[in-house]
């Protein structure tokens, strides 16, 4: 056992703060303190419980939400396609018969479940927090233990409240300096993935750290722990601070009154200590970050967008329709996706919105905005964005992962150019055969208006 007084890192804090036994076979038994579902991850999970006739342990630990195959384009009545209106059906229908809280689809609580968990004040400092879904590293921006697990772990968390787990090993990624105007933690996390590689960080919990780190907003820091996993790092972490004590105070869920007081004394002690170990540390200079695409079929397959395209894997530049050696900027688009998980917040709908100023996008690109939940959808309309996008030719959503993941009835058809702030530029991704250039909200948004990518520094200067 780690002796309290050992200087330890904050995940290995979080991992201590949860071990209910230390196993033999390199695996912990961790205690997890809350668990997420969504329609997609979870049919399975409750077969599992019924086929052993198990029952939730504590469904007040729980909450489930649509979100991956919803339609964003309207809402209300009956979904029209098949295969997800049965999916959401089914999810309502569980949680109706285990007990567990199910935030409908037409509620003021639906979205993009990393969205809004943190939303409502269900992702906490300190806590363990676990969904069968591979961004769950999202919730690690408030110095929670979170990650992605797979559907026969979810109905084990279910019926025990617990799971069997390898501890990691410790990553730091500090970020010296602060950014250049324009220039986001999209661009941090892309810039990191482009370093370490989307193998580099696996079987390690990254601690982001730097003053950069400490300089961005809760948005912010969930949009650079949510890629963490397009590193390999199923875990990512932000040190609680001020911000998040700031940023969750008066949310839904979040502890009151004495309570309240009492929670932040704890999470003040939520972090590395100076003298701590880390297995690894890659540093990277935040000043230096210029804003990033990506030109291939994985995230690591990224640039600043005033290079020009490297001399990457043949098949990804061929998919992409692309060729080494010519300039990034200026590669036309069709489609420009503003959402997911990744990029969906209010404040990145500000973002993308600020750089509108008036303009409209491009003739012949389809450009859309689907916000990450309906709170922030509403938040956003009553901020008159809405209209502004809607004037300047984006299409206004329905929260859900919408062009993220081209299971929802939204899709780039084949052939057809994308730029989106999404975390995965897989081939086929956006819909079979689409091409997709991770970028900002900012800079998706600055292509949208000017049909091609841009560098959008120079829309500013
Ligand atoms: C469908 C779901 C399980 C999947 C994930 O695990 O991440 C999806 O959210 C994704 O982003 O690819
Ligand atoms: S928005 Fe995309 S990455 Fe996030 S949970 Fe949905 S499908 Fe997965």
């Amino acid at each position: 056992m780690t002796s309290q007084s050992a200087p330890r890192t904050l995940y290995d804090r979080l991992w201590d703060a949860h071990t209910v036994v230390r196993g033999e076979a390199g695996k912990d038994l961790i205690y997890i303190d809350r668990h997420l579902l969504h329609e997609v991850s979870t049919p399975q999970s409750f077969e599992l419980l019924r086929d052993n006739a198990l029952t939730v342990r504590r469904p007040v630990t729980q909450l489930a939400v649509p979100d991956h195959a919803v339609p964003t384009s309207e809402r209300g009545g009956a979904i029209k396609g098949e295969l997800a209106r049965k999916q959401v059906a089914l999810l309502e229908a569980n949680c109706a018969e285990f007990g567990i809280e199910y935030l409908a689809l037409e509620g003021e609580r639906q979205g993009i479940v990393h969205v809004i968990s943190p939303e409502q004040g269900f992702t906490m400092p300190g806590i363990s927090l676990v969904c069968g879904d591979s961004h769950t590293a999202t919730h690690g921006a408030f110095g929670a233990l979170a990650f992605g697990i797979g559907a026969s772990e979810c109905g084990t968390v279910m019926a025990t409240q617990t799971l069997w787990q390898a501890r990691n090993r410790n990553l730091r990624v500090h970020y010296a300096g602060q950014l250049q105007p324009h220039v986001t933690t999209k661009d941090m996390i892309l810039a990191l993935i482009g370093t370490i590689g989307a193998g580099g960080g696996i079987g390690h919990a990254i601690e982001f750290t730097g003053e950069a780190v400490r300089a961005a907003s809760m948005e912010a820091r969930m949009t650079l722990c949510n890629m963490g996993i397009e590193a390999g790092s199923r875990v990512a972490l932000v040190a609680p601070d001020e911000t998040t004590f700031a940023w969750l105070k008066g949310r839904p869920r979040a502890p009151q009154g004495a309570m309240w007081d009492q929670a932040v004394a704890w999470w003040r002690t939520l972090r590395s200590d100076d003298d701590a170990v880390f297995d690894r540390t890659v540093e990277i200079d935040a000043a230096a970050i210029a804003p990033q695409v990506t030109f291939g079929t994985s995230p690591d397959q990224v640039m600043a967008v005033d290079g020009t395209v490297p001399a990457g894997p043949a098949r990804a530049l061929d998919y992409m329709g692309l060729e080494a050696g010519k300039p990034i900027a200026g590669i036309g688009i069709d489609y420009a996706f503003i959402g997911s998980c990744t990029n969906s917040r209010i404040e990145d709908l500000r973002a993308a919105a600020g750089v509108i100023r008036g303009r409209h996008v491009a003739e012949g690109v389809t450009a859309m905005v689907v916000p990450g939940s309906t709170v922030t959808k509403h938040q956003a309309e009553a901020e008159g964005l809405d209209k502004l996008f809607e004037a300047a030719g984006f299409a206004w959503h329905h929260a859900g992962c919408s062009l993220c993941v081209a299971m929802n009835g939204d899709f780039v058809p084949e052939g057809k150019r994308s730029i989106s702030t999404s975390n995965r530029n897989f081939e086929g991704r956006q819909g079979a055969g689409a091409r997709t250039h991770l970028a900002s909200p900012a800079m998706v948004a600055a292509a949208a208006i000017a049909g091609h990518i841009v560098d959008v520094r120079k829309e500013f200067a």
